[in-house]
């Protein structure tokens, strides 16, 4: 059975870094589709600035016509924080006991998975499949890792062929195209008053200029 990628985010906005992890996951590990999950509440961060409708539509507008990605509004609906262990666990109620899940990170979402609520009940639900991203280059993960984690990384290490074998609790880790685009930089961008095109859709950026979102003020 072909694993399901599960890949949340802030998406505050969505870009062409998201894209292309979620469209070059999809291909090297051949998913049979891409959820992505914007988060409601995220628990790390100080609540994203944009209104969850705006990101679940930016999120819609970037991957229509991708048959493969699907959007997910779990978590925006919930009355609070959303944690990825629970997101998981109903997903896994969904969908059942045997179907491979891969939870989808960029390096510097994994560096930091200790820090998760419940991060080792994590392995029991899903897969972790881990992005290069630019700025974390794995000569540095080893030095940036605790040293629970990397014993995890070193015992759960699978080649993408093997996500079919289990369920869950194996990792993977893939280099992608390396795009240096954060969200950060695009909202900076943004209330600079200067041109965030081709870092994101067009169809994103449309939507962000409509809706005056990202403005000086904001
Ligand atoms: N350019 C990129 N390359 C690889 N992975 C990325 C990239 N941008 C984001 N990701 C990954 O996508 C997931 C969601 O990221 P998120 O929505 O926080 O985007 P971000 O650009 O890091 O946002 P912000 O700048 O607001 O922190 C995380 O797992 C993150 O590591
Ligand atoms: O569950 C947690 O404790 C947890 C802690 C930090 C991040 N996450 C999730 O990791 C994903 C990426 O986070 P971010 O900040 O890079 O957008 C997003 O789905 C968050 O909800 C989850």
């Amino acid at each position: 059975m072909k694993p399901i990628g599960i890949f949340g985010g802030t998406f505050d906005p969505i870009h062409f870094g998201h894209l292309r992890l979620a469209e070059e996951m999809a291909e090297a590990l051949e998913l049979a589709t891409v959820h992505f999950i914007p988060a409601g509440t995220p628990p790390h961060r100080t609540r994203p600035r944009t209104d969850a409708h705006h990101r679940l539509q930016m999120v819609q507008l970037a991957i229509a016509g991708n048959p493969r990605f699907v959007l997910d509004n779990r978590e925006v609906g919930l009355p609070r924080l959303s944690f990825t262990v629970e997101t998981l666990a109903s997903l896994r109620d969904e969908l059942g006991t045997t179907q491979p899940l891969c939870l989808l990170l960029g390096a510097d979402a994994f560096l930091g998975l200790t820090t998760w609520h419940r991060w080792q009940d994590l392995f029991a639900l899903a897969h972790i499949a881990v992005a290069h991203r630019p700025g974390f280059p794995q000569s540095t993960w080893k030095d940036a890792m605790p040293e629970v984690l990397r014993a995890e990384l070193e015992a759960r290490m699978a080649h993408p062929q093997d996500l079919t074998s289990a369920a869950a609790g194996l990792l993977v880790t893939r280099p992608i195209t390396a795009l240096d685009i954060s969200a950060t930089h695009i909202r900076d961008t943004l209330r600079a008053a200067r041109s965030p095109r081709y870092l994101l859709p067009n169809v994103v950026l449309d939507y962000i200029q409509a809706n005056q979102l990202y403005l000086p003020e904001n």
